[in-house]
């Protein structure tokens, strides 16, 4: 087991916005973030003693590189504190709550700053889309395509339909989930998008093909927006506890955690996964890492997922990587209703990143934070009845990176 990090608050930006359209950029959704999170955590600047910021695509969509420094930039009270910036592709948030814990975990910090950001919606959706084709391995993928994240998904559901067999209305029910979870959130990119009885089928124009085997609805979303959190040591988070009154069980905290990695081709990984029960062994590992870690035994230990689901594909791979069904059989849950709200492991009362929103560099955080809403009981119309852990899993690429997080909190 190892030692807990405590969440003692956070603050996610609503992913509706498109901060260009009001002359705004990613150091303001920066600021509005880190200035929420100081506030819901009852934390002075001062008191921050290290920064990490996730940030993946900055250099391409903004010319915006940097972004460690970005913080004292936009918030002078942070001048002189140590920062730094994490890429990890749609992991990058992941991989800065890792590093705070490291330097919590260490004894060298004890109140550490998380940022995730990403701003996308200062380009065309299409630009925006080719940008992030940068998280694969450019000229050696090996899949003709004009948006490889699409594409490359699609290529892992044919890899499915090849292994186990595949019914696309077990993906389009997924898609029309997450979006269905999404109404509920007041954050989420598409609460008040509009859709008709065609919208989660086969039909061509009311669900589009974008590459082979993937199609509009089980897209993720182009989103601009940031989630911080403010991290602590057990010492540091009883002390805080003890001022304001509060018993330290009240605060969310990470029990346990899970990385692995793997290279950057999807043609490589499903090479190297043939014969093997999972299509992705590593991300079964990170899972399984992070139960170790909190000390659980399992699946059975866990009351809800905030689940990668840049694709409706994502889900469904991560539904049998998770073990709610046998390896390929992803479908029985989607069927029996087990993911849904109200279900016994509802996936993504966010919405995900199909129905809140994926801002690339933020989601990690942003599963975080959902998760300890929560364990807290503070996740309003989204709550999942008497969660006590929820488990995340961000993936960066083809699964190259990847990263899972179990969140528990005391009732
Ligand atoms: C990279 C990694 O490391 C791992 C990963 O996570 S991979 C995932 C990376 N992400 C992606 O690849 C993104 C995938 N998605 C896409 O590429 C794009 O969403 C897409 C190409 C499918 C469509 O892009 P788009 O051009 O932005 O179109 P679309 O989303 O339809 O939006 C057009 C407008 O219609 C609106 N809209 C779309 N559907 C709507 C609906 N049903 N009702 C109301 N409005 C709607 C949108 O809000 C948008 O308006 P604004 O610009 O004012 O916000």
């Amino acid at each position: 087991m190892s030692l807990p990090t405590y969440i003692l608050g956070g603050h996610q930006s609503d992913f509706a916005r498109a901060w260009s359209r009001q002359g705004q950029d990613i150091s303001d959704m920066m600021r509005e973030s880190v200035q929420g999170a100081l506030a819901s955590a009852r934390i002075e600047p001062a008191q921050v003693a290290s920064i990490h910021v996730g940030n993946a695509f900055g250099e391409l969509t903004r010319g915006q590189a940097h972004l460690g420094a970005m913080v004292a930039q936009v918030l002078p009270e942070l001048w002189g504190v140590p920062a730094m910036r994490h890429e990890g592709a749609c992991a990058s948030a992941s991989l800065a709550v890792l590093a705070a814990m490291a330097e919590i975990e260490a004894g060298r910090y004890d109140c550490v700053l998380v940022v995730g950001a990403e701003e996308f919606k200062n380009l065309p959706g299409d630009v925006a889309a080719q940008h992030q084709n940068s998280a694969a391995w450019q000229g050696h993928e090996d899949i003709d395509c004009r948006f490889m994240w699409p594409a490359a998904f699609g290529v892992l559901a044919a890899e499915y339909e090849q292994r186990y067999g595949l019914d696309r209305r077990h993906l389009n029910r997924i898609a029309e989930l997450n979006y269905a979870h999404a109404r509920l959130n007041p954050l989420a990119q598409t609460r008040h998008w509009q859709f008709n009885e065609r919208s989660f089928s086969d039909d061509d124009e009311a669900n589009p093909l974008i590459e082979p085997g993937t199609r509009r609805q089980d897209c993720g979303q182009i989103t601009d927006g940031a989630c911080s959190l403010v991290l602590a040591s057990p010492a540091f988070a009883a002390a805080h506890a003890r001022r304001l009154g509060l018993p330290l069980e009240r605060l969310a905290r990470i029990s346990g955690w899970g990385h692995r990695n793997a290279g950057l081709r999807l043609r490589t990984k499903l090479a190297r996964s043939q014969g093997e029960a999972l299509v992705f062994p590593h991300v079964r590992e990170a899972i399984a890492h992070a139960w170790q870690r909190a000390g659980v035994s399992g699946l059975d230990a866990i009351d809800g997922i905030e689940t990668h689901d840049c694709f409706s594909m994502t889900e469904y791979m991560a539904i049998d990587h998770f073990g709610l069904t046998p390896p390929g059989q992803s479908w029985q849950a989607v069927e029996d209703g087990r993911i849904e709200r109200g279900g016994s492991l509802p996936i993504n009362l966010s919405g995900g990143l199909i129905g809140c929103g994926h801002p690339v560099g933020a989601t990690g955080a942003r599963m975080v934070w959902d998760a300890a809403r929560q364990v807290t009981d503070t996740a309003d119309a989204c709550q999942i009845e008497g969660a006590r852990r929820v488990q995340t899993l961000n993936i960066g690429g083809s699964c190259a990176t990847v990263v899972s997080f179990v969140v528990e909190g005391q009732r």
